[in-house]
């Protein structure tokens, strides 16, 4: 039951080349042509996209707390409908994740499902309140082995808080994930700050409240020499920052998640709450800098950011809605869009910005990708041929804010396979129960 068997024929892989993939036991058992089935379930993946399971270094996942929202399980479907293998969830739940405790019972409900590798981050500030710094080492140290560590949602705004965090994550090769947000030039911000916010009548919320703090966070990750990264990076001057620390050598890696690839303030004329996010949507100039700053590795990886909300929290006026939109189950669809077929990324590129940098970036130890012989089988088949309308059965979550409900997109998840089990088969999410149960024999073979 644990070690299915599966013949991949004829997937074409990042580099362009075809292959065939025998999956056995959990791993990439054979890599070939005309390989023979000897009894394993054929997969016809003639004209699929063999890409190295996708990795989520920003992900939200709700639970414990907010279950209404989204729950591991329902969050970890919605990342194998994606094609995500591995998916590291952030700390703003409740309880924080902000003690070995917490994220020890992330890990477990994560491992539990078993539909990805759920990594959990931890957050850097008690409560996320930004007062004290949360059990960095105990949390490192703990059998979820957190490498990342982020207030998410809350920017770290104490230059000697995040001075200290910087400091202590050095020393086991960690990395601070700051959320740039200078609070005091953001307050009751409602969306970017433009000519449109002024006609909207909506509180502005100023590029320079995200560049000044990833300013202030580069030099801080110099003086220390520690490394840093930044969250949903969104706005031209950002990248201009980034790129400078990178050039001076500053240890500091990026993300822009899908929606700021694709979609700009406009959006907002139509005060669909939708469409509020933070950071919010920019402007088309800065669309075009995170694409251009993506494609020359300025910014290391796209996130997805994927913060589901339930109905109440979205149909409401504007300025109650609550900020976020889920992304796992159409990531790759919208860099596909925003990326590939705008000539800036190939698909090599998109291999390695959403599955090997991040997983680098995470520190994800143990997980195979390159798609060789006697790696771990952990990969996604992919249609980039197909096209369509994006609707909510594509969503396998729990929450339906979805920007993109009723927007055509290209491309399909067709199979995703983690630890050698089909999450995904035909474009159909696996039953939880026949993945919890693989699990668990996973599990107990793996224990001998
Ligand atoms: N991105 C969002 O708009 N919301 C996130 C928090 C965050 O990522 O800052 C959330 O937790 O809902
Ligand atoms: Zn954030
Ligand atoms: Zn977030």
């Amino acid at each position: 039951m644990s070690s299915e068997r599966l013949l991949v024929r004829a997937a074409t892989l990042a580099d362009g080349t075809r292959a065939d993939l025998l999956v056995e036991g959990g791993r990439i058992a054979e890599r070939g042509t005309g390989l023979s089935a000897g009894g394993a379930t054929v997969v016809d993946a003639d004209g699929l996209l063999a890409l190295p399971g996708l990795v989520d270094l920003h992900t939200h996942l709700r639970e414990p707390g907010f279950e209404q929202s989204e729950t591991v399980l329902t969050g970890s479907r919605a990342a194998a409908a994606g094609g995500y293998t591995a998916v590291f969830p952030m700390a703003n739940v409740m309880p924080v994740a902000d003690s070995a405790g917490v994220v020890e019972q992330v890990m477990t409900l994560g491992d539990a499902a078993g539909f990805v590798r759920v990594q959990p981050i931890g957050a850097v500030t008690q409560g996320l309140e930004g007062k004290r710094l949360s059990e960095i080492g105990a949390m490192a140290d703990s059998r979820a082995h957190v490498r990342v560590f982020s207030d998410d949602g809350k920017c770290v705004h104490d230059s000697l808080l995040m001075r200290r965090a910087l400091e202590y994550v050095k020393t086991f090769g960690g990395v601070i994930a700051q959320h740039a947000q200078d609070p005091r030039l953001t307050e009751n911000a409602q969306m970017n700050e433009s000519a449109l916010s002024s006609e909207l009548g909506l509180a502005g919320w100023p590029a320079v409240a995200e560049e000044s703090i990833i300013a202030r966070d580069v030099l801080l990750a110099e003086h220390v020499g520690s490394r840093l990264h930044i969250c949903h990076l969104s706005t031209a001057g950002s990248v201009d920052v980034v790129r400078w620390a990178k050039a001076r050598g500053i240890a500091v890696t990026a993300e822009v998640t899908p929606h700021h690839l694709l979609l700009t303030e406009e959006l907002v004329r139509g005060y669909d709450a939708r469409y509020k996010v933070n950071p919010p949507l920019r402007r088309e100039e800065d669309v075009l800098a995170v694409r251009e700053g993506l494609a020359d590795g300025t910014i290391d990886i796209v996130a997805t950011d994927h913060a589901p909300h339930p109905l109440e929290a979205k149909d409401c006026e504007w300025d109650h809605a609550a900020f976020g939109m889920v992304g796992l189950e159409s990531a790759l669809s919208v860099v596909q869009e925003a990326v590939v077929e705008t000539g800036l990324l190939s698909w090599q590129d998109v291999a390695r910005v959403m599955s090997t940098a991040p997983a680098t970036i995470g520190r994800l130890h143990g997980f195979g990708h390159e798609l060789l012989a006697g790696a771990p089988a952990e990969f996604t088949l992919y249609d980039p041929s197909a096209r369509s309308r994006f609707t909510v059965d594509r969503l396998a979550g729990k929450s339906v804010n979805s920007p993109y409900l009723d927007v055509t997109l290209p491309g399909a998840v067709a199979w995703t396979v983690h630890d050698g089990y089909a999450t995904v088969r035909d474009g159909i999410v696996a039953d939880s129960e026949d993945v919890a149960r693989r699990a668990r024999a996973a599990k107990e073979s793996a224990h001998g």
